[in-house]
C-alpha cells in the first residue's frame, strides 16, 4: 500500500514512476483512491487541475489501461463551496474481512491564537509545536516525525504500528487551513468522536469537514457518526458506495456563532471579519 498526501498543488508526474516500481517488483494494482477538497482559483491552476473531470480522465488513461474500473463522485452540499471530490478505481471487490478505515479532516479558518502555535520564533521547533498545538495528544502513543516552515507552516507524520496520521497546518490569516489524515486505525478502539474533537480543540476552526472511508461494504463507521458535536452545527451529509465495495460518508460543519454548553471544548472567539477563502468555479 502506498499513501500519499499532497498539500498544495497535486502532483501526478509521481504515477508513471510508481507504477514503474510497482511493476518492477511484480506488483499489480488492486485499488486507487484519491480524494481532494474544492477547487480555488481553477483557472488559475496548470492542466491538469482545473477541474476534477481533467483529473479523472488524466487517473483513467493510467489505471483504465490496468483493467480496473472508475468512479468518480463530488460528494457536498449544492449550497457549500466547500466539496469532497473523490475517485476510486478497483480491479476486483474486496475480499478481506477486516476493514482498513482512513479518517480525513480539512479545517478553515484557525482560530488566530492556536494558528500563531505554528509560525517560527528564535525559541520554536517543530518538537514544540506539537506539544504546544495539542497535536501530540491526538494520537498519543504514535511516534511523530515533526517539521516546521519558515516563517510559518507545520508538517508531521505520525506512526503506531500498521497505523498511521498525517497533519499539514497553514496557519496564514485570512486563508488559513489544516489537514489531518488517520489511516489503519481500529475505530471501535479508538473513538472517533473523541478523535475529532481533539483536533477541532488544536485548530478551533470555523469550518470543517470529515471523511470516513471504508474499503468493504456494509462496513461503514460513518453512517451514525458523529453523534453529538457541541459548538458546531452539523450540515450536508452525503454517503457514496464506491466501486472496489468500500464507501465514502462525508460531512461539513459550521461553528456556531454561541456555543454556551459547559460541554464544549471550542471557545466561542472568533473573529466576523475573517474572509472565506475567495474563489472561482
Ligand atoms: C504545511 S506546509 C505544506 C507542506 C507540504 N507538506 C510540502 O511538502 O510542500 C504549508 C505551510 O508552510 C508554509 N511554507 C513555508 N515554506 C514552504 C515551502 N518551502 N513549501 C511549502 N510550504 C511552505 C506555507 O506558507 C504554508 O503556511
Amino acid at each position: 500500500k502506498l499513501s500519499l498526501k499532497l498539500v498544495g498543488l497535486p502532483n501526478f508526474l509521481s504515477i508513471p514512476a510508481i507504477l514503474k516500481l510497482a511493476n518492477a517488483l511484480s506488483l499489480g494494482v488492486k485499488s486507487v483512491i484519491y480524494t481532494r477538497g474544492r477547487f480555488i482559483f481553477p483557472r488559475a491552476q496548470p492542466s491538469p487541475h482545473r477541474s476534477f473531470s481533467e483529473e479523472v480522465s488524466v487517473f483513467d488513461n493510467h489505471f483504465g489501461k490496468l483493467g480496473l474500473v472508475s468512479k468518480a463522485y463530488v460528494m457536498g452540499s449544492p449550497e457549500k463551496s466547500q466539496k469532497w471530490h473523490v475517485y476510486s478505481a478497483s480491479a476486483e471487490l474486496g475480499s478481506q474481512s477486516k476493514p482498513v478505515y482512513t479518517f480525513e479532516m480539512f479545517v478553515i479558518g484557525l482560530d488566530r491564537k492556536r494558528a500563531s502555535v505554528f509560525y517560527k520564533t528564535h525559541g520554536s521547533s517543530a518538537a514544540l509545536m506539537t506539544e504546544d498545538s495539542g497535536i501530540r495528544k491526538i494520537l498519543p502513543q504514535s511516534e511523530i516525525c515533526d517539521f516546521e516552515f519558515d516563517p510559518c507552516g507545520y508538517s508531521m507524520n505520525g506512526i503506531e504500528g500498521s497505523a498511521i496520521s498525517t497533519i499539514h497546518v497553514t496557519p496564514e490569516d485570512g486563508f488559513s487551513y489544516a489537514g489531518f489524515e488517520a489511516a489503519g486505525y481500529d475505530f471501535e478502539d479508538v473513538n472517533l468522536t473523541q478523535l475529532l474533537e481533539r483536533v477541532l480543540a488544536c485548530f478551533q476552526p470555523t469550518e470543517f469537514s470529515v471523511a470516513v472511508h471504508t474499503d468493504i461494504a456494509g462496513r461503514e463507521l460513518g453512517k451514525n457518526f458523529p453523534l453529538d458535536l457541541n459548538g458546531y452545527h452539523c450540515g450536508h451529509k452525503s454517503h457514496e458506495v464506491l466501486g472496489s465495495g468500500g464507501s465514502v460518508t462525508y460531512q461539513n460543519f459550521d461553528r456556531a456563532e454561541s456555543c454556551g454548553s459547559p460541554r464544549s471544548i471550542l471557545k466561542c472567539c472568533w473573529s466576523k471579519d475573517e474572509k472565506e477563502v475567495e474563489e472561482e468555479f
